[in-house]
């Protein structure tokens, strides 16, 4: 599969983008014309900075209100034409994208168009150029890429072709098999976006919201697979108007394109079958979480390891040649790193305390891990002493680690392998029995970065986007799952340090996991039994406790027992749902204990009760209220 992208697609002057786009990994780049206006230098400059960096210029767009344009307008367009043909030619790109006239003076008529686009032809023919006919969603007269076919067919020229572009087809929710029985020679190329589904202008809806396919809610990948069913060898060219992306990193969003293609290609070649050059290990289900580990020192341990002895865990095992303890509970397996040299220490040296790397148990390690390097997932790897496991890992959130373990291979055993397991008094548990979920605290402007990372690699979906309100400000909250819930990820953006979430990446400096929650069958008696061993529950206010027996008609029996150990409650069609927090430690880290009866959620309504008890915890007397 051949890739490309459109400059408008990411940050930056020309050079830069171009920069960014073959370091991502594109074959190709569509240069858009204001890019190119603002580059103060000749077109063949252009032309050679793209193919020094081995980019092929796979077109250049957009050439606007073009056919159908009344007398003397109609030849005052085709100068304009000719002007551009002069511009392709010393860019090297034979290709000009015109996009549906939208102008008020143009004339309809599908037969009038279709000689405008034979005469364009025969100019572009004159020249070794192409032209290629894209249908706009809001084109005055073409806004479907049906009608587009039909002006190019009757063009009947082999110099005019039609070009697609997913957004404007799948935004005005256009069968997509209308694509099946084109011929692909007469495609010239193919253009992708994503949108989150809004219910907006299609013109503002597409000029801004744009995402790479993945990121959004349209049928991407069922597009481009009917566009694979024509035949169509030709380029996959994304071209993704987006104002968050116009100002965010060139580099991070080019590299999401490049894995939003792959990760298209992957989908579109399992379920045709088509040869299209792309091709690795199905995306890896999760069985669920192997462990998380902490990067500390010694002195920070000894809190965390009260911290942990309070919530239940037992000291089980202690690495063979590192300073590392596994703690257990249940199936629950905490790393406590204390190295002073190592990827650990320097986690620790520049975040302090920190969850720094997990590891997730899949069906098949080595698999898994190849695919996550075919998305241009990032490699990690230290070394080990003799005999020990060399875990497949990748870097994940904030630069932190997953490492992939399974079950097939000794990676399965490192805890038998790495570690040696410890003589000492079963206090017996508290009744945390699994990883409920990881929650990871990120800039609101990575989230889309870290769902594709995901949801590409890992047999996971997102669910819908959900608003936690904090004190201090708003926080979004999406979470990646699969369908047993053995893995489930739940990420908040943060737009503002205000918020617990954004205090947290502020003085963590940088994105992780901000807090771990963990599953019991019984709340009650797990609260007991915590509270038994000295841990403290985090103070919900009583006020809480009255709103919630109102609101779900609770026997009030019930929101006493809620209330007497600071559980929050929250219910859905499903079923029930029980959180209990802890405080928080160093800038912001807590746990979370959750008993889940059939409910499917996070306790989203609970979250302003328990951020705004965390800052509470967390402000020390004195401090002004808004600086946490
Ligand atoms: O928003 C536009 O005008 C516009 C221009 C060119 C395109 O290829 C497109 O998809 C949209
Ligand atoms: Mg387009």
């Amino acid at each position: 599969m051949k890739t490309s992208i459109a400059t408008v697609s990411i940050s930056g002057e020309l050079p830069e983008k171009l920069e960014a786009i073959a370091k991502a990994g594109f074959d190709g780049v569509e240069i858009f014309e204001n890019d190119f206006l603002a580059f103060d230098g000749r077109p063949s400059e252009v032309g050679r900075m793209a193919r020094d960096l081995g980019l092929e210029i796979t077109l250049f767009q957009p050439f606007r209100d073009f056919e159908g344009m009344p007398k003397p307008l109609r030849s005052r367009t085709f100068d304009r034409a000719e002007r551009k043909f002069d511009i392709m030619q010393e860019l090297g790109t034979d290709l000009v994208l015109v996009c549906s006239n939208v102008s008020s003076a143009a004339l309809g008529g599908i037969d009038r168009a279709a000689s405008d686009f034979h005469e364009l032809g025969e100019r572009a023919a004159k020249r070794g150029l192409r032209v290629g006919y894209e249908a706009l969603a809001w084109g005055r007269f073409i806004s479907d890429h049906r009608d587009a076919w039909e002006i190019v067919r009757r063009a009947n020229h082999p110099n005019v072709g039609l070009i697609l572009d997913s957004f404007h087809s799948l935004s005005r929710k256009i069968d997509v098999n209308s694509i099946r029985s084109i011929p692909p020679e007469r495609i010239f190329i193919v253009q992708l976006a994503d949108a989150p589904l809004i219910d907006m202008d299609l013109l503002y809806w597409s000029r801004h919201f744009r995402n790479m396919p993945g990121e959004g809610d349209l049928p991407v990948a069922a597009f481009a697979e009917a566009v694979a069913a024509t035949g169509y060898d030709g380029y996959f060219s994304l071209e993704i108007f987006n104002d968050q992306f116009r100002g965010g990193s060139t580099r991070a969003i080019a590299a999401d394109g490049h894995r939003s293609l792959i990760y298209l290609g992957d989908q579109v070649s399992r379920s045709t079958r088509a040869t299209i050059g792309i091709d690795m290990p199905p995306r890896a289900s999760a069985q669920g979480v192997g462990f998380v580990e902490f990067a500390t020192d010694e002195d920070e341990a000894v809190e965390l390891d009260g911290l942990l002895n309070a919530l239940g865990f037992r000291k089980a095992a202690v690495h063979r040649s590192k300073k590392v303890n596994l703690y257990q509970q249940g199936e629950i397996r905490i790393l406590v790193n204390v190295e002073p040299v190592g990827f650990a220490y320097a986690a620790y040296a520049v975040h302090g305390t920190f969850a720094y790397a997990m590891a997730l148990a899949v069906d098949d390690a080595a698999a898994a891990y190849r695919r996550a390097l075919a998305l241009d997932a990032e490699p990690f790897r230290q070394p080990v002493a003799d005999g020990e496991l060399q875990i497949p890992a990748i870097r994940g959130v904030g630069g932190g680690l997953i490492y992939l373990i399974d079950h097939k291979s000794p990676l399965g055993q490192f805890s038998n392998i790495d570690f040696e397991a410890v003589d000492g008094e079963d206090a017996g548990d508290a009744g945390l029995k699994r990883i409920d979920h990881i929650a990871q605290t990120l800039a609101y402007d990575e989230m889309l970065t870290w769902l594709l990372f995901y949801t590409a690699i890992f047999e996971t979906r997102k669910t819908p986007m959900v608003d936690i309100i904090d004190p201090g400000g708003v926080v979004r909250s999406q979470v990646v799952e699969n369908d047993t819930g053995s893995l489930r990820i739940t990420m908040n953006g943060a737009e503002n340090r205000r918020t617990l979430a954004g205090h947290f990446i502020a003085e963590k400096f940088g994105s992780g996991i901000q807090h771990l929650a963990f599953s019991t069958d019984d709340i009650f008696a797990t609260a007991k039994s915590l509270r038994e061993r000295g841990f403290k529950a985090l103070h919900i206010s009583p006020n809480y406790y009255d709103d919630v027996e109102a609101r779900f008609g609770l026997d009030p029996h019930l929101s006493e027992q809620l209330k007497a150990e600071n559980i929050l409650y929250d219910r859905d069609e499903h079923g029930e749902y029980f959180q209990l927090y802890s405080g928080t430690y160093g800038e912001g880290f807590f746990f979370e204990i959750v008993e889940r009866r059939g409910y499917r959620g996070y306790g989203a309504s609970n979250a302003i009760f328990r951020i705004a008890a965390l800052k509470k915890q967390m402000r020390p007397e004195g401090v002004p209220k808004d600086a946490i």
